[in-house]
């Protein structure tokens, strides 16, 4: 009998020896659509990949404050979450068109495209604290609408599949990290600093019991939260405004004292918990009324610097290569207080590993979807060992 249009798509493209899947992230920053288009050529620890074109396109600001109205939010209107999970699926559809079209390539020469989607809420079991409920996580812009409107199949909604095996639904880094980034004789940690910072551990030994991956803490999303509200900019572009600024040393102190630092690994958090509300109540609790915007960007980005390396100090007892990843790589605020601090660590980006640090992420999600649609379940630790993702079909 034979299969139908759909099926057999899927059937020739898993039996390719070469895919072309297109990687999509939309973080927790929520700056753009970060879209990567690569070759892979294999699956499992035989990957071999490249990069053929990336782009990040910016969101504008009308779509960031629609998505703000029910990003991270306890409580929130059911309209908007619900048109916005149709909206996202088939506006992402038109910028991957937007993007093959100014690369040149017809969306019929894509194998695959992996979506990630939007994260709108992330609430692991630790955090919520509901007895009876499961560790839970929420990306919206569904794939189907993807699917129909480039005529490419699409999986996404990787992260409900990692929570079924026992996860929190992240950080899924942990799977390309291994495959893309070890190398036996070098300890290396992959550090990606996005609204989060995340990282995995990549011993010398290579040995797969070894390897973790956690949420480390907040990266940009408290400097970016900050510089929306006092200077009304996005970001704190090359990390100027926590250049000019006092380290208010109190106020640093404070916020370090978070419960999630002591919590075991390996752990995941968003900025359901690390966010401006969470920092004025400490702010009120220390009796600082005032502080200047610069002074309060100052530390926070000291804050981010000093839960990286303080992580580092904690877990990494032997000399290692951290190869940073993300937007928070190209804060030189952020980067240089690491460096300071761990005297036993060479920083490098993953430039230095060929991989583009802005990129990561958007490989991950290409990653693993070559993985569901062609490998077998690796086993990492007492990581799930299973294959992620939701498939949609164009016709
Ligand atoms: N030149 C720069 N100087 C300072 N910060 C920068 C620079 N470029 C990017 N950033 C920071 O990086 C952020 C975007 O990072 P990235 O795209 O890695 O985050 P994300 O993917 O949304 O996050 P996550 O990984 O948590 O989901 C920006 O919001 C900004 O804070
Ligand atoms: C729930 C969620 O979207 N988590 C993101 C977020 O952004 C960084 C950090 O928090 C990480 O745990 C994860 O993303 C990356 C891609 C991951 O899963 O590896």
């Amino acid at each position: 009998m034979a299969l139908n249009r759909n099926l057999q798509q899927l059937f020739n493209i898993a039996q390719k020896d070469e895919r072309l899947g297109i990687g999509l992230m939309s973080g927790t920053s929520l700056d753009g659509l970060d879209i990567a288009l690569c070759r892979f050529n294999g699956h499992g620890m035989q990957t071999r990949f490249e990069l053929l074109n990336f782009v990040t396109i910016p969101y504008d600001d009308l779509f960031k404050d629609e998505v703000r109205q029910v990003f991270a939010k306890r409580q929130a209107d059911m309209e908007q979450l619900t048109l916005l999970n149709a909206h996202i699926g088939s506006y992402h559809a038109e910028l991957i068109l937007q993007a093959l079209n100014q690369w040149q390539i017809k969306p019929a020469e894509v194998d695959y495209i992996a979506s990630h989607g939007q994260t709108v809420y992330h609430a692991p079991a630790r955090q919520h604290n509901q007895s009876g409920y499961p560790n839970a996580t929420l990306q919206i812009g569904d794939g189907d609408h993807i699917a129909v409107k480039t005529g490419i199949i699409t999986i996404s909604d990787f992260r409900q599949k990692h929570i079924a095996g026992g996860g929190e639904g992240a950080p899924l880094a942990l799977y390309a990290d291994v495959l893309l980034g070890s190398e036996p004789g070098e300890s290396r940690l992959l550090l990606n600093i996005g609204g989060i910072a995340n990282a995995t551990w990549l011993p010398a030994s290579q040995n797969l019991s070894e390897v973790f991956s956690t949420d480390i803490g907040p990266g940009n999303t408290l400097i970016d939260a900050a510089c929306k509200k006092y200077f009304d900019q996005p970001y704190d572009k090359d990390g100027a405004i926590a250049l000019s600024g006092i380290v208010n040393k109190i106020l640093l102190k404070a916020l370090l004292q978070h419960p999630f630092f002591e919590q075991k690994l390996p752990k995941t958090t968003g900025p359901e918990v690390f966010n401006l509300a969470f920092v004025e109540q400490i702010l009120s609790d220390l009796e600082i009324d005032t502080i200047k915007p610069a002074d309060l960007i100052a530390t926070l980005t000291a804050y981010t610097g000093e839960c990286i390396s303080n992580f580092v100090k904690t877990y990494v007892n032997t000399y290692v290569t951290i190869y940073a990843s993300g937007g928070g790589a190209s804060n030189p605020a952020i980067i240089s207080y690491i460096k300071k601090n761990l005297t036993q660590a060479n920083v490098l980006t993953t430039g230095a590993l060929g991989i583009n640090p802005d990129a990561k992420e958007a490989i991950l999600f290409a990653l693993l979807g070559n993985e569901t649609i062609a490998g077998e379940p690796i086993a990492i630790g007492k990581n799930p060992a299973i294959l992620m993702g939701k498939f949609s079909f164009p016709y």
